[in-house]
């Protein structure tokens, strides 16, 4: 399969990566390093471990491919469609998190399939990346239901080793882990805090009641996700990962722009639509904004 990564960082260089040898993939990232792995290949290490030699540009127009992996921060992914638009892909697959699938489905024409990624990746410099915990990706049709397009997405993935299931229920798969970040992400990223402190406390409470707002906004889109669900899952990512830093607190440590937008913000902005208020959320996007502002990164 002819694949394309858009916006090969940490997430997008691994998957690349892992799929190089087997499949014709391309990786659209930034200098200087596009430039290291054009000219010395790419190192992947941690928890998996190979030297591949994927082709690797900074052009993000004229590519022809079988599918495109997005996987640029959610803030860049209209720009990134953009791009696409001027590229002949036959399927567009987004590894993101927070709900960028549907601005990708509203300016581009190819099919666009949801996906879930929980491996972890860090680009330790240009040209080496660190799989840093071997996770899943869980790949479908965006609305649901069985697709002979996903499947073939989830063989390739599979043909070139990676754990990839093919699921009918990503409407509600997608809402459950935007209800899990939703609390976890926003509530350790403004106390500072890693996952596992949410465990019990007034933190915690936050952390569930943006939950089981995000699961009623979700209802309301006709995603049957029960609150309890939600709760349930955010408790079991919460002892999961109770020593990890989740990826907006890295963020705001790093003093680089979050996902917010996609996550907390998503939830307001779909609760709006629906004449509905969810004050957690909207009081959480509201913080991380304020913070983004006066970092001066929006
Ligand atoms: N890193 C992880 O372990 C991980 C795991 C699961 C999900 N995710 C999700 O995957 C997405 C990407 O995360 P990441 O950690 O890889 O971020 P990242 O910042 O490391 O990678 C994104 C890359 O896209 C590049 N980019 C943006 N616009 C571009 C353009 N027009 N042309 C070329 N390159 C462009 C950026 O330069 C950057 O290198 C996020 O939504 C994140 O939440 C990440
Ligand atoms: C599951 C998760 C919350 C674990 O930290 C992760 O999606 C993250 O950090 O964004």
């Amino acid at each position: 399969m002819r694949i394309l990564v858009f916006g090969a960082g940490s997430l997008g260089t691994l998957v690349g990566g892992l799929l190089a040898p087997v499949h014709d993939v391309t990786l659209v990232a930034r200098d200087p390093h596009a430039a290291r792995v054009s000219s010395a290949g790419l190192d992947i290490v941690g928890a998996e471990s190979a030297h591949v030699s994927p082709a690797a540009t900074t052009t993000e127009t004229g590519h022809d491919a079988d599918l495109a992996l997005v996987t640029v921060k959610s803030f860049d992914t209209a720009a990134a469609a953009d791009a696409l638009a001027d590229c002949d892909v036959g399927a567009v697959l987004s590894l993101q998190n927070g709900l960028t699938e549907e601005t990708l489905a509203s300016r581009l024409d190819a099919p666009v399939l949801a996906g879930t990624a929980t491996y972890g990746a860090r680009l330790v410099e240009p040209g080496r990346i660190e799989c840093t915990g071997v996770g899943r990706i869980v790949l479908g049709a965006l609305d649901g239901g069985p697709d002979p397009l996903a499947e073939r997405v989830g063989k390739a993935f599979r043909d070139a080793g990676l754990n990839a299931l093919v699921a009918t229920d990503m409407p509600r798969r997608r809402w459950e882990k935007l209800a899990v970040n939703a609390g976890i992400n926003a509530v350790t990223a403004l106390s500072r805090v890693e996952n596992g402190a949410l465990a019990g406390d007034d933190a915690s409470e936050l952390a569930h009641r943006a939950a089981r707002e995000t699961a009623r906004v979700a209802r309301l889109e006709r995603v049957s996700l029960p609150n309890r669900v939600a709760r349930e899952a955010l408790d079991r990512v919460v002892e999961k990962t109770a020593a990890n830093r989740s990826s907006m607190l890295q963020d705001v440590a790093a003093e680089k722009r979050t996902e917010v937008d996609a996550i907390n913000g998503a939830v307001v902005d779909i609760a709006a639509e629906h004449g509905f208020e969810v004050p957690t959320n909207r009081t959480l996007a509201a913080l991380l904004r304020a913070w983004e502002r006066g970092a001066g990164l929006r």
